[in-house]
């Protein structure tokens, strides 16, 4: 059984743990069988082979436990997502690996499916959080209201968007370690209004409205340390044209919305350059969820 995974951008602004959109490219393709032992190869991308240290094995492992089907299986994960790159690479990994052996044993109930994803993205993030895992399963934008019971509100917005990935990596532990457990009241309701107009943005495909509501008070303050360069990428970005930016996920990736996403896309590049970075960009439109 083979499952293309696709990248996301999780928080997606303002919408922290709760919004994701899923991208069309880049992903990682993973193939099962089952077998006696467990066994997991990877080409691409570097991550490790171990089954207890992989996303992908721990998630394939979590579903068989779930369904009381004692096997193991061969797995081979073509790693196309970046590790550590904001790019729901993890998630990525995690929900392929669950929604193969899922598939294999004609299992389709998604909660199983993303219990099991939730273990392997356990793995990479400390805490589990399925802002990228939901999206890589079910495609368009979605808003997370629960994971169990599965509550989610999906919209098939149309909208093409420039990522920015520079050579530096993030991991999604370390940032969620710097979150505080509370905060401000008046960050919280800058949020919330945030967060609904986005949505209402969304919904009526204006585009230019959501990328003006790209902010976020919850968690891109507290990560500062890790993206000291976040400002001065996002103002390359809107003097170039850009509705607005953010930080994908915990980041280092950044997207832009806007009309001239090569031109966004270049000048955010150049900026990550004049800090020392290298980076690169390239453009998606959404994607429709793993296949
Ligand atoms: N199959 C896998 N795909 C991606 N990362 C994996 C995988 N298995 C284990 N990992 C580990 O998870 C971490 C990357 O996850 P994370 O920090 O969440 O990055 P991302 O934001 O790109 O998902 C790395 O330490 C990586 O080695
Ligand atoms: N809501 C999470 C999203 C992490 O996404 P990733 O792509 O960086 O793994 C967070 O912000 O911690």
């Amino acid at each position: 059984m083979k499952v293309s995974a696709p990248a996301t951008i999780a928080n997606f602004g303002p919408g922290f743990d709760v919004f994701g959109l899923c991208l069309e490219k880049p992903m990682d393709v993973i193939e099962v069988k089952l077998a006696d032992e467990v066994e997991v190869k990877v080409e691409g991308y570097e991550v490790p082979e171990d089954p207890s240290r992989n996303v992908a094995s721990v998630s394939a492992l979590s579903l068989l436990g779930e369904v009381g089907v004692e096997s193991g299986f061969k797995m081979k994960i073509k790693k196309g997502i970046r590790p550590t790159s904001g790019l729901g690479s993890s998630g990525a990994s995690a929900l392929g690996g669950a929604l193969a052996i899922a598939k294999l044993l004609g299992v389709e109930d998604k909660e199983t499916i993303l219990r099991a994803a939730l273990e392997g993205e356990k793995v990479a993030s400390g805490t589990p959080h399925g802002d990228n895992v939901v999206p890589a399963l079910f495609g368009g934008f979605v808003v997370l209201n629960s994971l169990f019971p599965l509550n989610v509100v999906k919209i098939d917005v149309k909208l093409k968007l420039v990522v920015v990935l520079p050579e530096v990596k993030v991991s999604t532990k370390k940032a969620r370690e710097l979150l505080p457990k509370y905060v401000p009241l008046r960050d919280a309701v800058k949020n919330l209004a945030l967060a609904s107009s986005l949505v209402l943005a969304l919904e009526e495909g204006d585009i230019e409205e959501a990328g003006r509501l790209l902010d976020d008070y919850l968690a891109i303050p507290y990560r500062k340390p890790l993206i000291a360069w976040f400002d001065k990428v996002r103002r390359a970005a809107l003097e170039n044209g850009a509705y607005g930016l953010s930080i994908s996920g915990s980041g280092p990736a950044v997207f832009a919305l806007g009309d001239n996403l090569k031109e966004i896309g270049k000048a955010v590049v150049e900026a990550f350059e004049e800090e020392g970075i290298k980076a690169e960009y390239f453009i998606s439109g959404v994607g429709g969820g793993a296949e």
